[in-house]
């Protein structure tokens, strides 16, 4: 579905991605995992369109998509969360949801003046739509919070109903569960089980949660200094040796830069 071919993200001389390749096949779950400073952000955002990279292809299906933007890869039904939720606080739940689809007709002065039936019919579908996520998520009693006040666990799963307003195809989640607690931890790992299972979304997950990637994730993909060094059950990963060490920091080498290369 989504292949990184020889994918570079240098800041100035720096490569934070340095050749990464991979794979994230159709109906998946991947987790993306490695020690701080690996690379699984600016991976991540190369993919979705956050930033460019440096050099290197992101095809998906088969299509080249590299540098394309965050509203062009939308439209393809790429989406990407990030790790701190994007909420709008002053506004409801159930609002923040109906301001995620693209090409309603409200805005415009002649759909005022002419399309007010139009505009009603689609504001009361993406009410509907809107009650159907909420309800999906098991969070319907907070539709009417604002949404600046709901916890931190809440917004994350606001973030997950965001991709649900529109058809996902892929979806990127940035460390969805850091800072969540238990109960809600259980509640975004099963919305996100079903989601894959019932309407066949792929996701690929950066997190630190072994065991939150144990439960979900099939493949792993580990990553260590701008590369990828392993992929596998997340039960292989846990115990592969280099991976171990690249978490100790033991035996992992300084990351070279390019200046140094030109030495
Ligand atoms: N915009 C930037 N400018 C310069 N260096 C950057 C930039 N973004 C990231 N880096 C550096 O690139 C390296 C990889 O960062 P990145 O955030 O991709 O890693 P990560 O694996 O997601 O780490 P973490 O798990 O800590 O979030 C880090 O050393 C970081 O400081």
């Amino acid at each position: 579905m989504i292949e990184v071919r020889d994918l570079h993200m240098h800041f100035g001389g720096f490569r934070a991605v340095d050749g990464a390749s991979l794979r994230l096949e159709q109906g998946s779950i991947t987790g993306l995992i490695g020690p701080n400073g690996a690379g699984k952000t600016s991976l991540f955002n190369c993919i979705a369109g956050v930033l460019t990279p440096t050099s290197g292809q992101v095809l998906f299906n088969g299509e080249d998509i590299t540098g394309l933007k965050p509203h062009e890869l939308f439209h393809k039904g790429i989406l990407r969360t990030f790790q701190i939720a994007h909420e709008f606080g002053s506004m409801t739940c159930r609002e923040n949801l109906m301001m995620v689809p693209a090409g309603q007709s409200g805005e415009t002065l002649w759909n005022t003046w002419f399309g007010r039936k139009r505009i009603a019919d689609e504001e009361r579908a993406l009410r509907a739509k809107a009650d159907e996520v909420l309800e999906f998520l098991t969070i319907s009693h907070i539709a009417d919070l604002k949404a600046g006040e709901i916890s931190g666990g809440q917004k994350k799963l606001l973030e997950l109903g965001r991709t649900m307003m529109v058809d996902a195809k892929i979806v990127f989640l940035d460390e969805v569960g850091a800072g969540v607690n238990r109960t809600l931890l259980y509640t975004i790992g099963d919305a996100i089980k079903r989601l894959n299972t019932e309407r066949g979304y792929t996701f690929c997950m950066i997190e630190h949660d072994m065991e939150f990637i144990k439960q979900l994730c099939d493949p792993v993909i580990v990553m260590a200094q701008g590369q990828v060094m392993a992929t596998g059950t997340a039960e292989e990963i846990m115990q592969n040796e280099a991976v171990i060490e690249a978490y100790l920091g033991t035996g992992v080498k300084n990351k070279k830069t390019e200046t140094e290369d030109a030495e």
